[in-house]
């Protein structure tokens, strides 16, 4: 009877964390695209002197940094789950960089200034699409690798069932032939396509692509000890920018999984 509301009690965890989320992402979108429906955005009038303004945000962006590399490495990820339910964990990472990302929206500083204005309306509706695009690949990205266990959600339902875990396994399906990162170029274009950019979009721009890049390096890390295969896969396929004309080199002949 304990076991089965403990499992009950995990699982709603895990689906609390999961719309946590998922409202976060979609204010991601009104915060950077500066829209009506986000109370607090990027941009807007400075309320802060410039200096001050910026080491709030340069801090707010690494509380996030380290929050969200040092949970996802697998010694920390051992080490915490002697106090948190292996089946929560996943759950708990997610909630806690959605935690992150909403104290970020909250005590963001706009810096003012302009870096450039595309006035052109062909070069505004580019970008816009642009932008648009980068977050429909985040999303679709997350559904090639597996977007409930990226967020918790499978391993909360086979606790649920009494059904023990598995691991993903490494796969390379639709655009993971193109690039290893496309879940993150998808981040790239979101930050980076606009056509009005504020130094203070240029620093949340700047500041994030510095810190994709390292986690890169970490991630490629851990996956070249989960899955030797890696290696092979990491010489064969680019990194980010896909090579032009070339799926089936990029993709080095592997088959999706
Ligand atoms: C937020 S996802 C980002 C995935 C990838 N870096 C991207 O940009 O599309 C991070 C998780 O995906 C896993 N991952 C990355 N590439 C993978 C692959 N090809 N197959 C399975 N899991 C992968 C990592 O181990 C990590 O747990």
């Amino acid at each position: 009877m304990f076991t089965y509301f403990k499992r009950i009690s995990i699982f709603s965890y895990g689906l609390i964390s999961y719309l946590i989320f998922f409202a976060t992402f979609v204010y991601s979108i009104g915060f950077i695209a500066n829209l009506p429906f986000a109370p607090r955005t990027l941009d807007g009038e400075p309320r802060l002197p410039f200096w001050t303004a910026l080491g709030i945000d340069v801090l707010l962006l690494a509380i996030f940094a380290v929050q969200h590399s040092l949970m996802a490495r697998p010694a920390f990820k051992a080490w915490w789950t002697q106090w948190v339910s292996p089946a929560a964990e996943r759950s708990t990472y997610v909630l806690f960089s959605s935690l992150a990302l909403i104290l970020l929206y909250s005590y963001w500083q706009p810096l003012g200034g302009e870096i450039w204005n595309i006035e052109n309306r062909s070069g505004r509706l580019v970008l816009g699409a642009t932008f648009g695009f980068g977050w429909a690949l985040v999303f679709y990205a997350t559904l090639l690798i597996n977007h409930f266990d990226l967020f918790g959600l499978r391993q909360v339902w086979l606790n649920l069932l009494g059904t023990p875990y598995t691991e993903l396994e490494f796969k390379t399906p639709g655009a993971y032939k193109l690039v290893r990162h496309p879940l993150y170029l998808g981040w790239f274009l979101c930050f980076w396509a606009t056509p009005t950019m504020s130094a203070t979009h240029l620093l949340f721009a700047v500041l994030t692509s510095i810190y994709i890049l390292a986690a890169i390096q970490l991630e490629e890390r851990d996956l070249l000890r989960a899955h030797p295969e890696y290696a092979d896969y990491r010489s064969q396929v680019p990194m980010l920018l896909p090579r032009i004309g070339g799926r089936e080199k990029a993709a080095g002949g592997r088959e999706a999984a």
